[in-house]
């Protein structure tokens, strides 16, 4: 039986992040994915020229329209960008009970933009965080949550602690923004146990859509039944193979190669 996997996130005209990278996630490891679009992006691997939020109630419904018919064993959010969606999507999975929840609290883009704007950071801590399975953020999300400047393995620690005490029932606080060899190695924390996760340090500049990437692998390995901590390890695998791949596209940041298998060689006709 085909799994179901639903994003809830933004659009990426370019094909690199969001619900693009989220969907070719789930498509790679065979799972049926869903999509609640929360705005869209003009977008490309220079940055972000424009963003249109979708309404809170378009939303929803998008979610019960999935969730509703199709269900979804696992669920990722990305992108979320202001209050009122974070309000609205924090509804819609306690109504629904979804359990296995991915929390990516994407706040800024690799090329600097703000993809969630301020009120809506104390929203996310307050309302989405206790619901999440997995939160996943990266070493200046997680600076934000925490308070702490992330420097170190020890930093990560710290932040990971802090982050734990706002509800999440797991925290992987990712090293894709540490300098030397801390670059690529991500941090557990579930309230008991501590894990690093390393994989080798890709020598590459396009790493858009990392993050969408690696939570998008970590809900399509809970959805295909895989325990947290397996889906976490897999997912980081599968991250670091399709950096390994990346594509040197555009003029800026390339996106990672979701489909590096099919790179070496293109399906026949
Ligand atoms: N150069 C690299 N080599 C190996 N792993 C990397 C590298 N860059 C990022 N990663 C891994 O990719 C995943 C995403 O982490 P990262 O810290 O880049 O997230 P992010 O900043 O949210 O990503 P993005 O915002 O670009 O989508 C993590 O598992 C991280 O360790
Ligand atoms: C719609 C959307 N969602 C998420 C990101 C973060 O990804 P990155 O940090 O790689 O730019 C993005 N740029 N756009």
């Amino acid at each position: 039986m085909i799994q179901i996997a639903l994003t809830i996130a933004g659009s990426d005209s370019g094909g690199g992040a969001g619900i693009q990278a989220d969907l070719k996630t789930f498509a790679f490891h065979r799972v049926h994915g869903a999509s609640a679009l929360t705005c869209i992006t003009a977008q490309n691997t220079l940055g972000v020229d424009r963003v249109q939020a979708l309404s809170p109630e378009m939303v929803a419904a998008q979610i019960d329209a999935v969730v509703g018919d199709l269900g979804a064993s696992a669920v990722k959010t990305g992108m979320l960008f202001n209050r009122e969606i974070i309000e609205a999507v924090t509804d819609s999975i306690e109504r629904w009970r979804l359990t296995e929840l991915v929390v990516d609290p994407v706040m800024v883009s690799r090329t600097g933009a703000r993809l969630l704007d301020d009120r809506a950071i104390a929203s996310l801590i307050e309302n989405l965080l206790p619901l999440a399975s997995i939160v996943t953020p990266n070493r200046y999300e997680a600076s934000i949550l925490s308070g702490i400047e992330i420097d170190s393995l020890e930093t990560m620690r710290e932040a990971a602690a802090i982050i734990h005490q706002l509800g999440p029932a797991a925290v992987l606080v990712k090293g894709g923004g540490l300098p030397g060899k801390l670059r690529g190695v991500d941090l557990w924390f579930d309230g008991q146990e501590w894990e690093t996760f390393t994989t080798k340090t890709v020598e590459t500049t396009n790493t858009h859509g990392t993050g969408c990437t690696l939570s998008a692998a970590i809900a399509a390995n809970l959805a295909l039944g895989a325990n947290r901590k397996t889906a976490v390890k897999k997912a980081k695998t599968y991250v670091t193979k399709a950096l390994e791949h990346a594509l040197a596209i555009g003029h800026g940041t390339g996106p990672v190669g979701h489909f590096y298998p099919l790179l070496a060689s293109p399906p026949s006709s």
